[in-house]
């Protein structure tokens, strides 16, 4: 979710002008967030390339009432910095169903099987659309842990 975000970039109409840092872009432009680029800011990530989900453990035993992704951020990280389901008033309204479908299906996974890639982070062939795609389909070795 934060290395390689299913969602890679959303879009927004300004409905006035607005300053980012020193320049001002006029009303009406249309702006894309890389949330891609985002969630790799050594400021907020540091050593941004690793693959490290103890970023995420400081709040995690209040997992289970947290209301926002936000929330299970790191505290002193920005609350903007982690936005794989991006954030205001149009942000993902599956966000919700889709943690819980994934905290469901990931554990049962993890549960029963030990799971090994046999592909190397390159060798996924990304394929960039309004969604991230492997291009070439993600291969796993499954073994059973019973
Ligand atoms: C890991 C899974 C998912 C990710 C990472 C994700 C991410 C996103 C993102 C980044 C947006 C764009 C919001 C924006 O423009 O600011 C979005 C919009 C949306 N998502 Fe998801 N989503 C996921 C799963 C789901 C699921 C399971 C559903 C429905 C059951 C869903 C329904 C929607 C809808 C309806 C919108 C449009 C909301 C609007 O424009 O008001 N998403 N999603």
């Amino acid at each position: 979710m934060r290395l390689l975000p299913p969602v890679p970039f959303v879009g927004r109409e300004l409905e006035e002008d607005t300053a980012f840092g020193e320049y001002v872009v006029p009303k009406g432009t249309e702006v894309g967030m890389l949330i891609a680029a985002l969630h790799q800011d050594p400021e907020q990530f540091p050593d941004p390339e690793k693959f490290n989900p103890n970023r995420f453990d400081q709040l995690n035993s209040e997992l289970s009432q947290q209301s926002s992704v936000e929330e299970n951020s790191n505290v002193r990280r920005d609350p903007f910095a982690y936005i794989p389901f991006s954030a205001g008033p149009r942000n993902c309204i599956g966000q919700k169903f889709a943690l819980m479908e994934l905290m469901i299906v990931v554990g049962t996974l993890l549960l029963n099987f030990n799971i090994e890639s046999t592909q190397t982070r390159e060798e996924l062939g990304l394929r960039p659309a309004l969604t991230f795609h492997p291009a070439k389909g993600i291969h796993v070795k499954l073994t059973n842990r019973h």
